[in-house]
């Protein structure tokens, strides 16, 4: 068995003639989700569900991943973890601040973090980046996977406040929770327009890329933040 690293922590694995992705499990005996868990080359790796991350779907998309070993991480809409904790092995030198709404999927959060002190789990609405701002310091990335109607607005004041210059958003935007009826690629294209032109905080597209068949009517964009 074989694994070749795509960027930094994320690893394409080859079992019985097939090829996964996956990332280097920081917690090695340990799934969090029930994935499985694959050895290679004397590592133990946990294998990535591009239909339940969309960031995995992005990778699998060809999509260049900005999130580097040290990276600092601003992660919105984390749920109770399922992708956090993908990001968690990826940043081994770095941080990844997990905000979520629901009390209830933040418990499941909180009972992952006692394994992997790289999280710090925030309950808060990320519409309300004040909220966390005396935990939240300044971050390479910010990703986002909220299904909100105003997701470009909630990446842009999020950027605005905890964003680097020059640090890359990753956002995964739900056409249905936009606009239930309309054509989602047109949902996309003024989203799009929305964070080049309409907020304080402006970003230059890089890349987009649908992320069907692993997640209908969702576009994965990565973006660099130009100006604030
Ligand atoms: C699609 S799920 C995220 C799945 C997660 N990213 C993963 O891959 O494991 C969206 C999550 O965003 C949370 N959410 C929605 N709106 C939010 C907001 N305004 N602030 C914080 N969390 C929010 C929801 O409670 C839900 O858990």
């Amino acid at each position: 068995m074989a694994a070749k690293e795509l960027s930094d922590g994320i690893f394409e694995v080859q079992k019985s003639g097939k090829r996964f992705i996956g990332t280097k499990n920081a917690v090695p005996g340990s799934a969090v989700y029930g994935e499985r868990l694959v050895e290679a080359e004397g590592d133990e790796y946990r294998i990535w569900d591009a239909r339940r991350s969309k960031l995995a779907a992005m990778v699998l998309k060809k999509m260049t991943i900005p999130i580097k070993r040290d990276s600092h991480v601003l992660y919105l809409g984390a749920a109770s973890g399922t992708t956090v904790s993908h990001v968690s092995d990826i940043v081994t030198d770095g941080l990844v601040y997990a905000v979520e709404f629901s009390p209830r999927t933040m418990r499941e959060l909180i009972q992952l973090c006692d394994t992997r002190p790289n999280i710090i789990p925030i309950l808060a609405d990320a519409n309300h980046p004040a909220s966390y701002a005396h935990i939240v310091e300044q971050v390479d990335v910010v990703f986002q996977d909220v299904a909100q109607p105003n997701q470009a607005q909630i990446a842009s004041v999020n950027c605005g406040q905890f964003l680097k210059n020059e640090g890359h958003l990753l956002l995964s935007i739900k056409a249905r929770s936009i606009d239930t009826v309309a054509n989602p690629a047109k949902v996309f294209k003024e989203e799009v327009k929305k964070l080049e032109k309409e907020f304080d905080t402006k970003f230059q597209i890089i890349k987009k890329q649908d992320l069907a068949p692993f997640h209908e009517d969702h576009l994965g964009l990565i973006a660099q933040m130009v100006l604030r």
